[in-house]
């Protein structure tokens, strides 16, 4: 579970975010949507424990992540929107990196088993002892996605996860976060791609300006709109979003 109770962050003048509260629970795939600098990927890197709150908390499964970082961290895969990756090392060899990093009392055996059953789900076997240095843009994206799932945290942080990865890929990562959220964790991501929002998540929030103006299942939001013609997310997020900046004014794109 997922608590992101009053959270506001500001970058030196900037409030990033804005007195911003939500709950992504157990089985859920929670999509986060904003227009550009809404405040998305500030509130993911605090959840991470990446940047400091300004004011308000984060919870991992009970743990706050300022005050509990390792404990909660333990129960925590992030994968950032540029994510950062060892050139020098093999995908496998980084896979056993980051899950040594996670699960110190494994073998080596354990951590090979436990890459090779990652790289097989993400369907990049055949590459595994390559160079991270020699692979494609998606190759790379699929990496950085198994560091996210490889030590099954409870609580996974997606930041743009889909991005530079081809249909087939998307489908494989998309399978891969479903599975995971129907074992009982729990996913919070970003996207632009409404269709993957649509198709994906279990309830979508929409940022704007820093304040999460509207929550809820697709159907809820649905319902919320009744009268204003929307049938798709896509045009459930444009009404919301320009309702917003007719009501609140800003210059968010
Ligand atoms: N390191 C930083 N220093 C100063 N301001 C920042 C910093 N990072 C983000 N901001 C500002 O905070 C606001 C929110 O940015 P954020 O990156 O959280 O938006 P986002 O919703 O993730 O946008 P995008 O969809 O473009 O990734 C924007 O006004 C942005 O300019």
């Amino acid at each position: 579970m997922l608590k992101v109770e009053g959270l506001i962050k500001d970058y030196g003048k900037v409030r990033a975010v804005n007195d911003i509260t939500f709950t992504a629970k157990p089985g859920e795939i929670y999509g986060f949507l904003g227009h550009n600098g809404a405040g998305k990927s500030t509130t993911i890197k605090v959840s991470s424990g990446l940047l400091k709150p300004t004011q308000g908390q984060v919870s991992i499964c009970g743990y706050d992540i300022v005050k509990e970082p390792i404990e909660a961290k333990k129960n925590l895969g992030y994968v950032p929107e540029t994510p950062f990756l060892y050139d020098k090392l093999t995908g496998a060899e980084f896979l056993e990196l980051i899950y040594g990093v996670y699960q110190p009392e494994t073998t080596a055996i354990e951590r090979q088993n436990r890459v090779k059953e990652m790289l097989e789900e993400i369907e990049l076997v055949e590459k595994g002892q390559d160079l991270i240095g020699s692979y494609s843009q998606g190759m790379r994206r699929k990496i950085a996605l198994c560091s996210g799932f490889i030590h099954n945290p409870k609580v996974v942080l997606l930041d743009e996860p889909t991005i530079g990865l081809d249909a087939s890929s998307a489908k494989v990562a998309k399978d891969l976060f479903r599975k995971h959220a129907d074992e009982g964790n729990t996913l919070l991501l970003t996207t632009h791609i409404m269709e993957i929002a649509e198709k994906l998540c279990d309830r979508i929030g929409i940022i704007s300006q820093g304040k999460i103006i509207i929550e809820g299942t697709i159907e809820a939001l649905k319902e919320s709109a009744k009268g204003h013609n929307c049938e798709s997310l896509e045009d459930l997020f444009l009404y919301f979003t320009q309702k917003d900046q007719e009501t609140n004014g800003g210059d968010s794109e």
